[in-house]
């Protein structure tokens, strides 16, 4: 996926004035998949995202023996007798390496699950552990990580679990999705720093629910009761996460972007934009079009955590860069194992361009300055290139390097930037 051209990233002329479409939730979709290929009846998912990790997760359901089919724009799943042998590629997918394997241990047969070379770095070990307890049988070499064999047996005894999820939500997420197919449902209690990405969870809860799952949670508690999984007809939303760099560039050009179809409630971490677009002075409205974010001229920094909504982290960074007052980004220690470690990436990128970022322990620092044109690594991180695209339009000569790896989540990322720019 990787190019040795650079993408000239486009300055912004004026203000844009834009409605900008967005493909589907990548954390809707995948969960969707996931529990269409445990459900008791063929699911439309409608209006998926189609993108590196979603067309991952469903190669991987079709290597278990799950028919994912298009029809038209939506995804016809028929769930099949899961089983192996099997070969998964996780790509970089966190949602591919942590949902996946739980339902490979349903299976009748081995699978081998392994990813990119970094996907072997991302934290996976607490579920291997997790699962190895609920009943599976794991070959992962001692490591705790990717590449590792499931030895699937047809089923699983699930039951109580302890986990430590301060790496990631998704190690929880992984769990509960498969669990209303485990013998005795699961009990899982998360001990250890706080679990980020709470939106994500309450997300997995929603649509385990939603699937005629019985969930109950508590504090660092989710219990999930054995039981049938629905088919029938799953709506994905937009990606509200990937509306990020779209609704910024409002704000860098003084401008105004809309994203039609932005749900009234929703459990995506993405909504959280409104108010933290707002806090940095953007007006943010609400009507029949969708949302609207108009850039009134300036716009000042943030002191926020953002341990809920990390992954907005790279878009907001380069807003922060680009703002009239410093920013503080705190909470998102675990950002360090991501797609790359985020925090010496931004840190990196901003300041081989003149800015003035440091990392916290814990987050961010970043006090603008102005910048200057030049390469920008991407590190095989989707929202590395966003975070390049925002600093593009006010800063002239920025060079993308690698900006297919976008691709991961947001395959015409370059189409929708370009047309937003010509209005
Ligand atoms: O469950 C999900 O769909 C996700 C959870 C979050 O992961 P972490 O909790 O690892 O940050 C998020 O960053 C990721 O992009 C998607
Ligand atoms: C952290 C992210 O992805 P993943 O699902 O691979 O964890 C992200 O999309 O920002």
């Amino acid at each position: 996926m990787t190019s040795t051209q650079t993408w000239p990233a486009p300055v912004a002329a004026g203000p844009v004035d834009a409605t900008v479409a967005l493909p589907g939730s990548k954390s809707m979709t995948n969960r969707a998949l996931i529990l269409a290929a445990l459900a008791d009846g063929p699911t439309l998912v409608e209006a998926p995202l189609r993108s590196r990790d979603t067309l991952l997760m469903a190669a991987a359901l079709r290597a278990l023996g799950v028919d994912v089919e298009d029809e038209g724009a939506d995804w016809r799943v028929r769930p099949g007798a899961l089983r192996g042998p099997a070969a998964v590629d996780v790509g970089l997918a966190g949602t591919v390496m942590r949902f996946l394997p739980p339902v490979a241990a349903l299976a009748d047969g081995e699978v081998t699950i392994d990813g990119d070379p970094r996907a072997r770095e991302r934290p996976m070990g607490p579920l291997l552990t997790a699962l190895h307890r609920l009943g599976a049988e794991i070959n992962d070499g001692g490591r705790g990580a990717l590449p590792f064999t499931v030895r699937g047996r047809g089923g699983l005894a699930g039951g109580p679990v302890t986990i430590d999820a301060s790496g990631s939500s998704q190690l929880v997420s992984g769990l509960l999705l498969a669990a209303p197919r485990f013998e005795k449902g699961v009990e899982v209690r998360h001990e250890g720093p706080p679990v980020p990405s709470a939106p994500h969870l309450a997300m997995t809860v929603a649509m385990l629910r939603a699937a005629g799952a019985s969930v109950e949670t508590g504090t660092d508690l989710w219990r999930v009761a054995s039981g049938p999984v629905r088919g029938g007809v799953t709506a994905i939303e937009p990606d509200l996460s990937n509306a990020a760099q779209f609704l910024g560039a409002a704000l860098v050009t003084g401008g105004r972007v809309t994203v039609p179809g932005w749900p009234a409630e929703t459990t995506q971490p993405g909504d959280a934009l409104r108010g933290l677009l707002a806090s940095m002075g953007a007006e943010v409205t609400d009507g029949p079009a969708g949302l609207t974010v108009r850039g009134t001229g300036g716009f000042r920094g943030i002191d926020a955590d953002l341990r809920e909504v990390g992954e907005l982290t790279p878009v907001l960074a380069a807003l922060a860069a680009l703002a009239d007052s410093p920013s503080r980004l705190t909470g998102i220690a675990h950002l360090r194992g991501h797609e790359t470690d985020r925090l010496a990436a931004l840190v990196a990128e901003l300041n081989a361009l003149g800015g003035d970022a440091r990392e916290l322990p814990d987050g961010l620092e970043i006090r603008p300055r102005p910048l200057r044109g030049g390469v920008f690594r991407t590190y095989d991180d989707h929202r590395m290139v966003m975070a390049a695209a925002v600093l593009g339009l006010a800063v002239p000569g920025i060079e993308v390097e690698n900006v297919a790896t976008v691709g991961k989540t947001l395959p015409g990322f370059t189409g929708l930037w370009t047309a937003m720019l010509e209005g």
